[in-house]
């Protein structure tokens, strides 16, 4: 997929973070280059050092040594005011104020660069229609009016306000139920198709990370990269025990997800029962096959019209011609 850029690079290189009295750094020696407008997903267990090593990327830690550039200027010798201005940053407990409106929350970074109140209140207008949430009906409510995922979309609009060209994000969507949380990556991922922003998200969830991610480092203790590449690579071939142990269970059907329908052969346009579109994926094409009982479903275009169809043999063969071309052998 194509998308617009306003997203900046970010080099770190040789990050480490040792807190004081501890045996061991919390990171040791973390390098990674990041593109501009890349989604970055840290994914690793408890106490590994995602949290260290996204913080110390806007300094809310300082880092022990190393270097850390943004767009090749060197973060560590910015006034941090400065730099936390430039990136965006949300969080799970989302930290709205909650004396105030909805819109002096999402006002606050605005203020503090002294924008007129014009401008400011067309931002925020901007902000949340960007969002979903209507700005006349949102706007001068107080966040406890706010159900806990809309909550979380105004933490997001928040870290926009300033445009900032990189986002951190430290498990902004795991406080809300299964149901909301999908809503909001869903939500999540279509705004970043329009922003392009270059963003670095910390999770637990390794479903989550294969979703939303351009390229995951799944991370063990001291924050050491075990692997990094994207979803469907790592899906594919694992590099390491450690890393298999983090797909759990079901790797092709998580591939499947990330496959789209129309890079599989299809069968003849014959097939009758519930279409599947061609731009939805191999997965949504297994489950209207299951619930057409087993039998192949016709595939329609954008307009309706019907391309052609398909079964369980196309959706195993474009899952072995994928693992091919990766290099892996059929199984
Ligand atoms: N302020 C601190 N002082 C001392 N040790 C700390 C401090 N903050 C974190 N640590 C330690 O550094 C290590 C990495 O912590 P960090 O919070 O970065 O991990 P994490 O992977 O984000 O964990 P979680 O997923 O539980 O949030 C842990 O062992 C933690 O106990």
């Amino acid at each position: 997929m194509s998308k617009s850029t306003s997203g900046a690079s970010i080099e770190l290189s040789n990050v480490t973070k040792s807190y004081p009295n501890q045996p061991q750094a919390a990171v040791e020696n973390f390098s990674m280059s990041i593109n501009p407008g890349e989604l970055i997903m840290l994914v690793g267990p408890s106490g590994c050092g995602k949290t260290t090593t996204m913080k110390m990327i806007n300094r809310i830690i300082e880092p022990t040594s190393g270097s850390i550039k943004i767009d090749g200027e060197d973060i560590l010798s910015l006034d941090q005011n400065t730099l936390r201005r430039r990136i965006g940053y949300v969080i799970q407990q989302i930290g709205l104020f909650p004396h105030m409106t909805i819109a002096e929350n999402v006002s606050v970074v605005p203020k503090l660069l002294g924008w007129d109140k014009a401008k400011t209140a067309a931002r925020v207008d901007e902000l949340l229609s960007l969002v979903d949430l209507d700005p006349a009906k949102f706007a001068n409510r107080y966040p406890k009016q706010l159900s806990g995922g809309q909550q979380q979309r105004i933490g997001v609009a928040r870290a926009l306000a300033a445009d900032p060209p990189v986002m951190l994000m430290d498990e902004p969507f795991g406080a809300t139920d299964p149901i909301t949380r999908e809503k909001l990556q869903d939500e999540f991922l279509r705004l970043q198709a329009t922003i392009g922003k270059t963003i670095v998200f910390v999770t637990h969830d390794f479903d989550e990370a294969i979703k939303l991610g351009d390229r995951i480092a799944v991370l063990s203790e001291r924050s050491q990269i075990e692997q990094f590449d994207t979803p469907a690579n790592i899906l594919a071939n694992p590099a390491s025990d450690y890393v298999s142990s983090f797909i759990g269970e079901g790797a092709a059907l998580k591939r499947l997800a990330l496959i789209p329908i129309s890079s599989a052969k299809l069968g003849a346009a014959t097939a009758s029962g519930p279409a599947v579109m061609v731009t939805e994926n191999l997965r949504e094409a297994l489950d209207h096959i299951v619930l057409n009982g087993g039998s192949p479903v016709p595939v329609t275009d954008a307009k309706g019209k019907t391309v052609g169809s398909i079964s369980v043999k196309e959706i195993s063969n474009a899952l072995g011609a994928d693992a091919s071309a990766l290099g892996i052998k059929k199984g």
